[in-house]
Formats: structure tokens, sequence, C-alpha cells
């Protein structure tokens, strides 16, 4: 696969406080990076850095093959970037602002219209298209700004907290987008932010950062299995099964845990998901009616919140 950016042992100082050090990671075309992590781990700082607005003090860079250290400008041309405040003229309308941004990126009277027209209606603006931004909330600017971002066709695109002041409705919308963007554009994304049950719908790749460095990375699934090895899998039964029947299916190969015995639903941890078809063979032959059987795969949320307390405990 492509690699839109590579990062190799990068460093960043703020006079002299250490903002970034020995980030590794790369992150490949059409892919949503998440990157993750408390307030000041370093996330904006690490975009920034990316297209060339701080110059790295340590380490090796490359962003669609290009120095963000000697080469920003043409980096920032290439990418879209959304951050936290909306870069928006507030008294000029939606159109009015995507027109003066199409054109300081070299864009075609006729490609910004297309193209604006397009997002406005995607990220439901076309109603507030001709009003002045500074009548818009807080979620309507953020989402032009991401019409901003996206209207000179970027390859990559940097999103710091894009749903920051939006209510759920407008958040999903821009939820779809970026799935959107990624999937069936090819277009790379790294999202930073905090709201993680919405980063697990649409990232592919996870990056954890704490002071500067990436703690964790990889995809869900790889670090599902760093944090929860054992398959956790919840039985529901039509009756309370046979009083011993709990006790001999706690004893079956693979099965480490049963708990519920006595009841109508059970929770068990297994060694692995090829333990499920046995062990519902012989409750079944055993007289239990299985009603499901649900697996239970660890949320983003529940995987962050485990590699946070397997620091704490590492340092204790
Ligand atoms: N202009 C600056 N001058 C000095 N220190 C800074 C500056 N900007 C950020 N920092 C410091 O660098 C560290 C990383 O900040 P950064 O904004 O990159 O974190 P973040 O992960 O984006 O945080 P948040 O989740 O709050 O947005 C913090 O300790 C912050 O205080």
């Amino acid at each position: 696969m492509l690699d839109v950016i590579t990062c190799q042992d990068l460093a960043f100082s703020y006079d002299g406080f250490q903002a970034l050090r020995g980030m590794t990671f790369s992150v490949q075309k059409g892919q949503v990076f998440a990157l993750l992590g408390p307030n000041g781990a370093g996330k904006t700082t690490t975009i920034r850095v990316l297209n060339g607005l701080l110059r790295s003090s340590a380490g090796q860079c490359s962003v669609l093959g290009l120095n963000p250290g000697n080469q920003g400008a043409e980096i920032r041309r290439r990418t879209g970037v959304l951050t936290e405040t909306p870069a928006l003229y507030e008294r000029l309308t939606a159109w009015q602002n995507l027109r003066f941004f199409g054109a300081l990126s070299e864009m075609d009277a006729a490609q910004i219209e297309e193209r604006g027209k397009f997002y406005l209606h995607a990220l439901d603006l076309d109603g507030w298209a001709d009003q002045r931004v500074e009548t818009y909330s807080k979620g309507m600017k953020q989402r032009l700004a991401l019409a901003r971002a996206l209207l000179h066709d970027p390859e990559l695109l940097f999103l710091d907290e894009p749903t920051s002041g939006m209510d759920p409705f407008a958040a999903r919308q821009v939820e779809e987008l970026i799935y959107r963007i990624s999937k069936d554009e090819g277009r790379s994304v790294i999202l930073c932010t905090h709201r993680l049950f919405e980063a697990e719908k649409v990232c592919d790749y996870v990056a954890v950062m704490k002071q500067g460095s990436i703690t964790a990375a990889g995809t869900l699934s790889e670090l599902r299995q760093q944090v929860t090895p054992e398959i956790r899998v919840r039985f529901e039964f039509q009756q309370v099964p046979a009083s011993d029947l709990a006790a001999q299916a706690g004893g079956l190969p693979g099965v480490q845990s049963l708990e519920g015995a006595g009841s109508a639903v059970w929770n068990l941890r297994l060694e692995t998901i090829e333990t499920v078809p046995p062990l519902v063979a012989f409750l079944t032959a055993n007289g239990a009616a299985v009603l499901s059987v649900i697996p239970h795969r660890a949320t983003l949320e529940e995987i962050y919140l485990k590699l946070q307390d397997q620091e704490e405990q590492v340092k204790l």
C-alpha cells in the first residue's frame, strides 16, 4: 500500500518544551488514521509539523512525498485542514467564503461552483449558502469549514476535532462524509478527536499519544487483541438451564470462566471464538434452549481506557 505520510523519530520543541518526541508512524492512501490522546498530548502539534507550519527539531518526515521542513506551502496546497476554530470570514456568506478560498487555491469558477454545491449539499448547508457566516451556529460554521477544507480536492485531510460543537445529527453527517471521502474517493484522513465512539465508526488505524509520543498503535482489532485477548460471549436461554449444566459447560475446553449460573443469561470468557460451536452443540444436546449467542467486542472507548490503565500499572 502507498504511504501518504511516513515519520521516523519526529520531535518538536516549543522554546525548550519538548511537545513531540520519537514519533514514528505511517499513514496509507485512503486510510482514516485516528490520533487520540488526552489534552496536551501533542495531536495538534503533530498536525502543524506535518503541514509545515512548525518545523521539527529532529527526525524525518515525508507528506505526499514532500518534506514539511521546506515544502510546507506545497503540502498545504495539496491537503485540507480543519482546526477547532473554523477559519472563515464571518461577514461573508458561505458562497462568498468558498469562492474566495477556491480562488486562493487557483480553482476556476466552474470548479468552485460544482464542488461547492456538492459539499454544501452533503453538509446540509444549501439553505444557508447565501447567509452571512456570523449568523451561523458553531456546528454550521464547522460544517462550512469542512466544505472549505474539501473544496480544492485535497489528497489528504487533517481534521482536528471536526465535530466540535455539532449536534448528534450534524456529527453523523460529518462521520458519513469522512467515511465517503476515504472509502469512495481514496483520500487519507488524519482525525484528531476525543469522541471515541465517532472515531470507532470511521477509523482504520488508531494511534494513541501521551506526552508527545505514540504509546499504542494498530487497527482496532489489533488493539482489541492486545488489551482483551480473551473472547467475551453472552448466552441467552429460553428458560434457565438445568442446574448442573453451567458447571459442566464451565469445565469444557476453551471456557475460561462462566458467570450467571442459575439464570437464563450467562456471560462467558472463551479462549477463542472457535469454542462457541461445540459449546452450543453441548448445551443443545443437554436440553438447553439457546436463544442467542452474542460476542462482545471491546469498544474503542474500552480499549482506550484499558490502555491508559495499563500505562498507569507500568508506572506503579
Ligand atoms: N504555542 C505553544 N507554545 C508553547 N507550548 C505549546 C504551544 N502550543 C501547544 N503547547 C504545548 O504543547 C503540548 C501539546 O499541545 P497540543 O495542542 O499539540 O496538544 P493536543 O493533544 O492537541 O491537546 P488538545 O486535545 O487539548 O487539543 C501541550 O503541553 C501544550 O501546552
